[in-house]
């Protein structure tokens, strides 16, 4: 089963701020390409996970990293104008389900730990820098990209599964 950011359990473990610093990815010689500079800071803590994490990938591949910290304005309006284009598809749908429907892509502010520095987008990409195709471009939404989406190319769906 799986369980959402949204989930009741997990907005109920309390969040406390460890101090920890927020440091720049490229200084632990990640690769980053996002829009503008918040998005390549990351907790330290994370920053040694990602860089232990690249070293272990095989020769002339590396992580691509698209956003690491977000402020809350641009995790609400993610949330908010995901939230919007589900309404869209599906008119009918409840509070409740809406909610949950966005929380499968975008975490609900209270809970969301890019705000944190705490959590990245990220792809891998060859040694030039440039990205590897997924199947999907990155940060596609779950309809898109999930693994049995009709959308999904059958070789993307058996190397996900
Ligand atoms: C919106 C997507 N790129 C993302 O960052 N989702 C995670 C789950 C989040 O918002 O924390």
């Amino acid at each position: 089963m799986t369980v959402l950011l949204a989930d009741p359990q997990i907005a109920a473990i309390p969040a406390r701020e460890n101090g920890d610093p927020l440091v720049d990815v490229t200084s632990f010689g990640l690769l980053y390409t996002g829009d503008g500079d918040a998005g390549r800071y990351v907790r330290h803590a994370l920053a040694l996970r990602l860089a232990s994490a690249q070293a272990q990938l095989p020769g002339g591949i590396q992580l691509l990293i698209r956003e690491g910290h977000r402020s809350p304005e641009d995790q609400e309006g993610i949330f908010s104008r995901y939230s919007q284009s589900l309404r869209r598809e599906m008119p009918g749908l409840d509070e409740f389900s809406l909610r949950r429907l966005t929380s499968r892509f975008v975490s609900p502010i209270g809970v969301a730990p890019h705000v944190a520095g705490a959590a990245v987008d990220l792809t891998l990409a060859d040694a030039s820098g440039a990205p590897l195709w997924m199947g999907t471009p990155i940060d596609a939404t779950p309809e898109r990209a999930a693994t049995r989406a009709r959308s999904t190319p059958r070789t993307s769906a058996r190397t996900r599964a």
